[in-house]
């Protein structure tokens, strides 16, 4: 069997990263790791219950911990809309894979989300996510191997630009 690079999927909550990442493992037959859910899975606890309970930093130490324990090939990682806020983490997804930016606008995460509670960050007043999502914007753009826009696609479709540009690298 041979071996691809890691795949880290990255981008704001709501972008796609999860439901890309499913197809995308399907489509290259390759192993998936859901950081969120695995962080889940190790503390028996929703992210909801992790964030009231333990607070945010806690939260970013197990996902980092989680990010650390992913195995170096062969996998399609979904990560967390957050994860790039840690140098250490962009720096091991830089050393160990290719990293996917899922760019996706303000208004069309809005409206994915509109019934959404179990995102923590998202569960805010809209000021201070659109603040969050431009803060985040550049730290995306500048750790992104390849950005494939996901506005107008549905994930099958961003699964399959994916594939196209790895097969072309
Ligand atoms: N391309 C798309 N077209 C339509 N709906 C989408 C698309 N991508 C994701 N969604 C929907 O948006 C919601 C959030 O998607 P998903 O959980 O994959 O986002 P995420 O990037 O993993 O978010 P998080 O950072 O919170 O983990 C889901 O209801 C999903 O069905
Ligand atoms: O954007 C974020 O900071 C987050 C996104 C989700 O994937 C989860 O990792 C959590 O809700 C925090
Ligand atoms: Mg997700």
């Amino acid at each position: 069997m041979i071996k691809m690079k890691n795949i880290y999927l990255i981008g704001f909550m709501g972008s796609g990263k999860s439901s890309v990442g499913k197809s995308l493992c399907i489509l290259l037959d390759c192993d998936y790791v859901d950081t969120d859910t695995v962080v889940e899975e190790k503390n028996n606890k929703t992210i909801v219950d992790i964030f009231a309970s333990e607070g945010e930093n806690a939260f970013r130490i197990y996902e980092s911990k989680v990010l650390r324990e992913v195995p170096f090939e062969n996998c399609v990682v979904s990560t967390g809309g957050g994860i790039i806020e840690n140098e250490k983490n962009v720096e091991q997804m830089k050393n160990t894979g290719i990293i996917v930016y899922l760019e996706t606008s303000f208004s069309k995460i809005d409206e994915r989300l509109k019934m959404d509670l179990s995102r923590p960050l998202w569960n805010q007043n809209k000021q201070k996510k659109k603040e969050l999502f431009e803060k985040r914007i550049d730290l995306y753009r500048s750790c992104a191997n390849v950005t494939v826009k996901t506005d107008d696609k549905s994930y099958h479709d961003v699964a399959a630009e994916v594939v196209s540009y790895i097969v072309g690298e």
